[in-house]
């Protein structure tokens, strides 16, 4: 089939790169001039394991395309993806901005009958209101129907999550726009949900909501570990042996970050109290994931009388591993207070440089690799958990004024660092050893 895909995001582009590997003919239209030619010249503007392979593979096959021209790239579409942002607004709430401008782009240039797929994460309700828009502005006398389509696919495994998700969900009010886009999907071989709009709508949020709370709920448990010497990783994996509990999504540490759930949590919160119900649960997970945040700081400052003139190491900017993504990265909380608080900061990321460089402060100085950041250092902190951090060979922290690690991510074996002599704190698992223990 035809089909445009607006927005080349995180989820637009692997969205169409996917259903174009699928063997559909794929427009993708954005704005951004700059990325659309970066685009057309076979480069992915966002970083993303095996997506430039599979975009090149897909151009080169002749049914990939970009495009700033929303005329041009709606040409002949049988649907149209909506993929564009719907970031946060000062009260929490999402904003449509975004949104209601792609439904008037539709409106004016859609030139024949289309069914309009919503895949960016929209308050329940958008895609009736979607649907109006569209109605009122209509130059064309086309047919508009729309399925809601969230999407869930995590970073740094986009495209792995779009060929072996869980489900696809359909919600829509037409059984020939529903039929349509359970077709376009067949190729991905995952199983397909198909429900209302308004109940398609809210699963997402209800899922980002729920997996939120799964890991402020671990988070508050390693905190209460951390005070009895209980080992949080022993205690999730006997709680996920449980197969009503599963063990996925209980990995304790400094809070979840990233371009989902921290606005989509909020998001929901306001969901709910546009309908005058107060989500009290939501709202402590938020509240445990910011004070979560803090964590590495707070032990940072247990440890030190003052952070002034002290040089700490800082691994991993990126909100994640895998992934060039820096919104609402831990990072930048981590970083900025150090900062405040005087400490001389060099970080390193393996992918993220270029993207930290744009939000972080400018007094922060970016290293080349770990060996750099770590070098003649007062405190090394880790915040994401790269394979490289994970792995690095131990010995590095030996370079340091004083090897002191203190890990938001559990990375590295309890037993191994005692063996190699290193001060170092993690979370929610047992250290029995006082700095006069270590090995120096
Ligand atoms: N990032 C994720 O992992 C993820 C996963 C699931 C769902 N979502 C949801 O998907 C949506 C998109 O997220 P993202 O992270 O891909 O966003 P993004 O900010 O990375 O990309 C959005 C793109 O849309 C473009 N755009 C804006 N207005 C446009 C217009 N009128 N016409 C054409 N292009 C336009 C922007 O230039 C940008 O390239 C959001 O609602 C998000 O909540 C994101
Ligand atoms: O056990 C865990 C799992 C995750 N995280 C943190 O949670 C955040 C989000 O991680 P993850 O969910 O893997 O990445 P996202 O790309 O943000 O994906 C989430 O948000 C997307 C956008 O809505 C959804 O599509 C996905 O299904 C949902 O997992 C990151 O900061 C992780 O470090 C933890 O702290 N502990």
């Amino acid at each position: 089939m035809n089909i445009s895909v607006v927005g080349t995001g995180y989820v637009g582009l692997v969205t169409g790169v996917c259903l174009s590997e699928i063997g559909h003919r794929v427009t993708c239209i954005d704005i951004d001039e700059a990325k659309v030619e970066k685009m057309n010249n076979g480069i992915s503007p966002i970083y993303e394991p095996g997506l430039s392979e599979l975009m090149t593979k897909n151009i080169e096959k002749d049914r990939l395309f970009f495009t700033t021209d929303h005329a041009n790239g709606f040409y002949n579409a049988d649907a149209v993806y909506i993929a564009v942002g719907t970031p946060e607004k000062e009260d929490g709430s999402a904003d449509m901005k975004f949104v209601k401008q792609v439904a008037i782009d539709i409106a004016i240039d859609v030139s024949k009958d289309t069914v309009v797929v919503t895949k960016s994460t929209v308050p329940v309700g958008t895609n009736d209101k979607i649907k109006e828009v569209i109605q009122a502005n209509l130059v064309n006398n086309v047919r508009i129907d729309v399925v809601s389509n969230p999407e869930f696919l995590k970073e740094g495994s986009a495209i792995e999550d779009s060929f072996n998700g869980d489900r696809i969900v359909l919600g829509s009010d037409s059984e020939y726009a529903a039929n349509l886009i359970e077709e376009v999907n067949k190729g991905f071989g995952v199983p397909i949900y198909k429900t209302d709009i308004r109940s398609a709508e809210m699963i997402k949020y209800a899922s980002n909501a729920f997996l939120a709370t799964k890991i402020s709920f671990i988070n508050e448990i390693a905190n209460i570990c951390d005070r009895v010497n209980a080992n949080v990783e022993d205690v999730a994996k006997g709680m996920g042996m449980d197969k009503r509990i599963g063990d996925k999504f209980l990995k304790a540490g400094i809070g979840y970050g990233g371009s989902c759930f921290p606005k989509d949590t909020k998001a929901l919160i306001q969901i709910a109290g546009n309908v005058e119900y107060d989500f009290e649960l939501l709202k402590g997970v938020v509240k445990v994931n910011q004070k979560q945040q803090a964590l590495l700081l707070d032990k940072l400052n247990e440890r030190f009388d003052s952070l002034e003139g002290k040089r700490i190491a800082v691994l991993g900017l990126a909100f994640k591993p895998n992934t060039d993504d820096m919104r609402e990265a831990a990072s930048i909380v981590i970083t900025n207070n150090l900062i405040e608080q005087g400490a001389e900061v060099f970080g390193y990321d393996p992918i993220a440089t270029d993207n930290a460089k744009t939000l972080l402060s400018d007094k922060m100085v970016y290293e080349g690799s770990v060996e750099a950041a770590v070098e003649g250092s007062d405190a090394t902190l880790i915040i994401t958990e790269w394979d490289e951090i994970k792995h690095v060979n131990l010995e590095v922290f030996r370079s340091m004024k004083y090897p002191l690690v203190i890990d938001g991510r559990n990375c590295f074996s309890l037993d191994k660092m005692k063996e190699v002599g290193i001060e170092y704190h993690s979370v929610g698992r047992p250290t029995d050893m006082k700095k006069k223990d270590y090995i120096l």
